[in-house]
């Protein structure tokens, strides 16, 4: 669906992207996770031909980036693009407008896309009037009106509650089951593992690993990660050393990677002698393989 090869691109003397290549396939969800300033949006931006590379190539659907692939792109920015004192349905109205979509089927598609995220009821009222979370239902349906095979979803999540987080995730799996091709950026690495069937993850303008969760998983070599709390931690560390397991720390919390799996008595009988206070189990996660390859590679 989405080929970048050989992607750069610079503002003055800073390069953002450096030689980006990444591929999205046909009807997946595909997350682009990176930190603050690692070329997400630049590339999003690209992508849309809003901003043009200094080098590299694009194809959507084996065509270059151009005005006609526009329509095939719909996108729903960081920043909601909403009308504040028009109703649900004028922005619609608005945007399907600039996609050109004729008088006929201009009023079926708003309603169908309001019904699509959940905001039929609210089509006549002012978007300045509406939660956070419907604003920002209200903000894909910007990027759905004129029925896009690709739609990009800029931080779709950031700044709502749960609840309105679960609608949007819903509404994300929805477009999957559409077989529409979705881009995700997000920082919340849960909502990357609960959506993506493929996740990129990005650094200085590099992609650093891309692949399945299951695929991603093996660039750390443990089973299962273990917390350890103890007044002991070299000791502790001495010892986990001796048995094969790495150390990490995440924030505060001393960890350690289990080459194996082992059952609790067996972890407990690794620490004997050591007073340990307690030890908690987690499967490997996402933010423990995207913090890995941030501060190692
Ligand atoms: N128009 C611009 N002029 C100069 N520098 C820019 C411009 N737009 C972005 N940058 C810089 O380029 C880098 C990449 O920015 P970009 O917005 O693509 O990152 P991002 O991964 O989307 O970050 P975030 O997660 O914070 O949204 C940042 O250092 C940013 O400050």
């Amino acid at each position: 669906m989405l080929t970048i090869q050989n992607l750069n691109k610079s503002y003055g003397k800073r390069q953002v992207l450096k030689n980006l290549n990444l591929q999205i396939n046909s009807g997946e969800v595909y997350g682009l996770i990176g930190a603050n300033g690692s070329g997400k949006t630049t590339t999003i931006n690209i992508i849309c031909n809003l901003l043009q590379a200094d080098s590299g190539q694009i194809k959507i659907n084996q065509q270059s980036v151009s005005e006609a692939t526009k329509k095939i792109i719909g996108v729903a920015p960081q920043e909601n693009l909403l009308y504040k004192s028009l109703s649900c349905a004028e922005n619609l109205k608005f945007f399907a407008d600039i996609y050109g979509l004729n008088r006929k089927e201009r009023q079926q598609r708003i309603l169908d896309t309001l019904a699509s995220v959940n905001l039929l009821d609210r089509a006549k009222q002012p978007v300045e009037t509406l939660s956070g979370g419907m604003q920002r239902r209200l903000n894909i349906a910007v990027a759905l009106v004129h029925q896009p095979q690709l739609v990009i979803l800029d931080e779709p999540t950031t700044g709502l509650d749960i609840e309105a987080r679960y609608e949007i995730w819903e509404l994300i799996r929805q477009l999957k089951n559409q077989g529409i091709t979705v881009l995700l950026t997000t920082h919340l690495l849960e909502e990357a593992e609960r959506l993506c069937q493929r996740i990129g993850v990005l650094k200085h303008g590099q992609l650093l690993a891309e692949g399945s969760l299951a695929e991603l998983r093996k660039l750390i070599p443990a089973e299962e990660i273990i917390l350890v709390q103890t007044e002991s931690e070299e000791q502790a560390i001495a010892r986990a050393k001796e048995y094969g397991f790495t150390h990490r720390r995440y924030g505060s919390d001393l960890a350690f990677w289990l080459p194996e799996s082992l059952d609790l008595k067996e972890i407990i009988a690794r620490f004997d002698g050591i007073a340990i206070n307690s030890i908690a189990r987690q499967p490997v996660r996402l933010e423990h393989i995207y913090l890995e390859l941030m501060q190692y590679s």
